[in-house]
């Protein structure tokens, strides 16, 4: 049976690491592999998949972001996960979801995956695009991502549907066949149903490749270059109250330019690392992560117009050192070029 490849794209925070575990939770048959990739060195939502879901195959391409440079590792990845010895009695893969960072453009992926070893192994491509019903999708500040991600989607799913009223998810739908008339659109209010039409087999006739290729095949990756991604380090004895307060100061010194905040941290007052994440400015509950006592912290911070400089001026004392990262540098070069 021909492997699916499933390039799960979509903004900052639109939903893919919550779509991505619900399907491996309703996967009875483990028959899903995973390749996750973040902007920056830094791979919260591996740790955070492993911590959902146990027993998956599973490979982080945490060193940089995929889109720009990670082409060849991505081919490779792909077949070794296809050629690992499965655990006995297991069936083979059936669908590799490669989960990319909310920065990542979907069509240098696709096009990276027209490789002859690929096809020679008949895997079908297929790009999902999470589209946030609650932030919207096409901010001025995030419209070139973000219209790369649902342009280049063969199917757009819709999320946080369970927190907008009817006719503001149709409103959506409007906007998303405005950027994109050719994807399926994946609407439905029963969550469960709604996994299994994102990642639904794609057919005989396959998804509309000839479409995807020929519209950003061989696009050049253009890193936006108003967006920092700043990696944090936490001090040593620093509390939870500590970085409460540091996340407080972040977000009121950000403001609405501050997308995005993820980080698993080991403070001196628990004995678990938590897990703590904000969409924009807002925050949700921090999470101990109960299987993860030894991990490492990492922190990654995602804003627009605003670097780790300008944080670390702001905020001198703070518990974490903030430090921009080759996706920040990336993104200056690329301003140059794509100016
Ligand atoms: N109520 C509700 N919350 C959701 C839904 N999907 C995601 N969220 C929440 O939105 C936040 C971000 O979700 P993630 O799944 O981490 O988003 P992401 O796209 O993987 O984020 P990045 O990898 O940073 O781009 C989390 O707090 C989720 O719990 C949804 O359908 N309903």
């Amino acid at each position: 049976m021909p492997v699916e490849l499933f390039i799960l794209a979509g903004f900052l925070g639109s939903g893919k690491t919550t779509l991505l575990l619900d399907l491996l939770k309703s996967d009875s048959q483990g028959e899903t592999g995973v390749i996750v990739n973040e902007a920056g060195e830094i791979g919260v939502d591996g740790v955070v998949v492993k911590d959902g879901a146990d027993d998956i195959p599973l490979t982080l391409l945490s060193n940089g972001c995929v889109c720009c440079s990670l082409r060849s590792s991505l081919v490779l990845t792909v077949g070794a996960m296809l050629d690992a010895p499965r655990p006995p009695g297991a069936r083979p893969l059936r669908r590799i979801v490669l989960e990319t960072s909310g920065l990542s453009r979907p069509g240098p992926i696709v096009a990276s995956l027209a490789d002859p070893e690929l096809a020679r192994r008949g895997i079908r491509v297929t790009v999902v695009s999470t589209y946030d019903c609650v932030r919207g999708a096409l901010n001025v500040d995030e419209f070139d991502e973000a219209a790369a991600q649902l342009g280049a989607a063969q199917r757009v799913m819709l999320t946080k549907l369970d927190l907008v009223a009817p006719e503001a998810a149709r409103a959506h739908i409007e906007v998303i066949r405005g950027v994109n008339p050719l994807a399926q659109i994946v609407a439905d209010a029963d969550r469960a149903a709604a996994v299994r039409q994102a990642f639904a087999d794609s057919g005989p006739a396959g998804p509309a490749e000839g479409t995807v290729q020929g519209l950003f095949g061989g696009a050049p990756a253009k890193a936006h270059p108003r967006i920092h991604v700043m990696a944090g380090a936490l001090r040593a004895g620093a509390s939870w109250d500590d970085v409460a307060m540091w996340l407080d100061d972040l977000a009121s010194i950000c403001g609405d330019k501050l997308l995005r905040v993820k980080a698993v941290l080991k403070v001196a007052d628990c004995a678990e690392p938590i897990h703590i994440q904000s969409v924009g400015a807002t925050f949700g509950a921090p999470r101990r992560l109960v299987g993860l006592a030894a991990h490492e912290d990492i922190c990654v911070v995602i804003a627009r117009d605003i670097d780790a400089g300008d944080i670390q001026a702001a905020l001198p004392d703070a518990p974490i050192a903030l430090s921009n990262t080759k996706h920040s540098a990336v993104a200056q070069r690329s301003s140059k070029v794509f100016a």
